[in-house]
C-alpha cells in the first residue's frame, strides 16, 4: 500500500493510497478519513460507493462528508468504481467500463480478469482497511450515490452482518429494468437474467429485505429519475413493511449538492446505528 496524498481535515487526516488488488489485477486507488477520535481507539466505518464516472476523488472532495464524521467518530472509505489502466477492458461509452464497474463480479469477457469489484469491495479492500487502520470491523455501514448507491444496497441486503446500516442517495434501485443496468448486468454478467437479480435492489427487497433502517433520498429534479426507478423500490419496501423511509426532495437534481444537502442526515442515520 502506497500514500499517495495526505491532508489535514477537521482534526483528522483525509489520505489517498494506491495497493495492488488480486482480484482486480492491478493497481487500485481509495481515500480513508480518519476522525481525530482514531487516534485514541478503533472507530466504526462508514463506506461510500460513488456513481458512473467517478473515481474516489468525487465524493471524498464533493460529498461534504468528513466533517460530520468528525463530529460522530466516523471513518470513511471512498473506494474508486472499477479496475483503471492500458490493460484493463474499456468501452467508449460512459456508463461501460473503467468508471462504471456496477459493483458485480463480471463472468464475461472481457471484462472478468479485472472487473471483480463486489468482491474487491467485500472482501479485499475491506480487509485491507480493517487490517490497516483503527477501522472496528464490527462496525460497518454503507452508503453510495446512484450507481453506488445500487452498490450499497445490494452489498447491504446480501451481507447485512457485514454491514450493520445502509442508506443511499438515488440510488440505480431497479437496474434489471432499466438503461441503467440491462446493458451493463448484459455485459459483465451474460445474458441469463436470472443472474442479474442477485444485484437488483428492488428484487432483493421484495426477497431479502433489511434487517434495520433503510434511508433513500431523492430528489425530484433528477434529471436521471426514469432511470433510477426509485419508486419500484419504494413499493418494494412498503409491500413488506421494510423499517426505513423514501424521502422524496423538491427542487434537487443528480448532482454533488444534492448529496452534500443530504449528508448531515446520512452520517447521523449511520452514527445511530454504529456509534454507541
Ligand atoms: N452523462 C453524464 C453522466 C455522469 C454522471 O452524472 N455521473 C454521476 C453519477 S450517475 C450514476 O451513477 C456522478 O456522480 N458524476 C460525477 C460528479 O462529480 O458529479 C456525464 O458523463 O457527465
Amino acid at each position: 500500500m502506497e500514500l499517495i496524498s495526505q491532508n489535514h481535515c477537521f482534526g483528522g487526516e483525509q489520505s489517498v493510497y494506491k495497493h495492488a488488488s488480486d482480484l482486480c489485477n492491478c493497481d487500485m486507488t481509495f481515500a480513508v478519513y480518519l476522525p481525530p477520535q482514531a487516534k485514541v481507539a478503533p472507530v466504526p466505518v462508514l463506506w461510500f460507493l460513488s456513481g458512473l464516472t467517478c473515481t474516489h476523488e468525487n465524493a471524498m472532495t464533493k460529498a461534504a462528508a468528513q466533517g460530520f464524521a468528525a463530529q460522530h467518530g466516523l471513518a470513511l472509505v471512498f473506494p474508486d468504481t472499477s479496475p483503471r489502466g492500458g490493460d484493463v477492458a474499456n468501452d467508449g461509452a460512459y456508463d461501460l467500463g473503467q468508471g462504471a464497474g456496477f459493483y458485480v463480479n463480471a463472468t464475461q469477457e472481457p471484462w472478468a480478469p479485472h472487473f471483480q469489484m463486489w468482491d474487491y469491495i467485500t472482501a479485499e479492500l475491506q480487509d485491507l482497511v480493517t487490517e490497516e487502520f483503527p477501522i472496528m470491523a464490527d462496525r460497518q455501514g454503507i452508503t453510495g450515490h446512484s450507481m453506488g448507491g445500487h452498490g450499497a444496497l445490494t452489498m447491504a441486503m446480501r451481507l447485512p452482518d457485514q454491514y450493520k446500516s445502509v442508506s443511499a442517495f438515488a440510488p440505480i434501485a431497479q437496474p434489471s429494468q432499466s438503461d441503467w443496468g440491462r446493458k451493463q448486468f448484459s455485459a459483465y454478467l451474460g445474458d441469463d437474467e436470472t443472474t442479474w437479480l442477485n444485484h437488483d435492489a428492488t428484487h432483493l427487497m421484495a426477497t431479502l429485505g433489511y434487517p434495520g433502517n433503510v434511508l433513500i433520498d431523492q430528489g425530484e429534479a433528477d434529471e436521471f429519475i426514469t432511470l433510477l426507478r426509485t419508486d419500484a423500490l419504494r413499493d418494494a419496501m412498503q409491500a413488506r413493511t421494510q423499517a426505513g423511509i423514501v424521502r422524496m426532495h423538491g427542487g434537487y437534481d443528480h448532482s454533488y449538492f444534492f448529496i452534500s444537502s443530504l449528508m448531515e442526515d446520512h452520517i447521523k442515520h449511520h452514527a445511530a446505528a454504529l456509534c454507541n
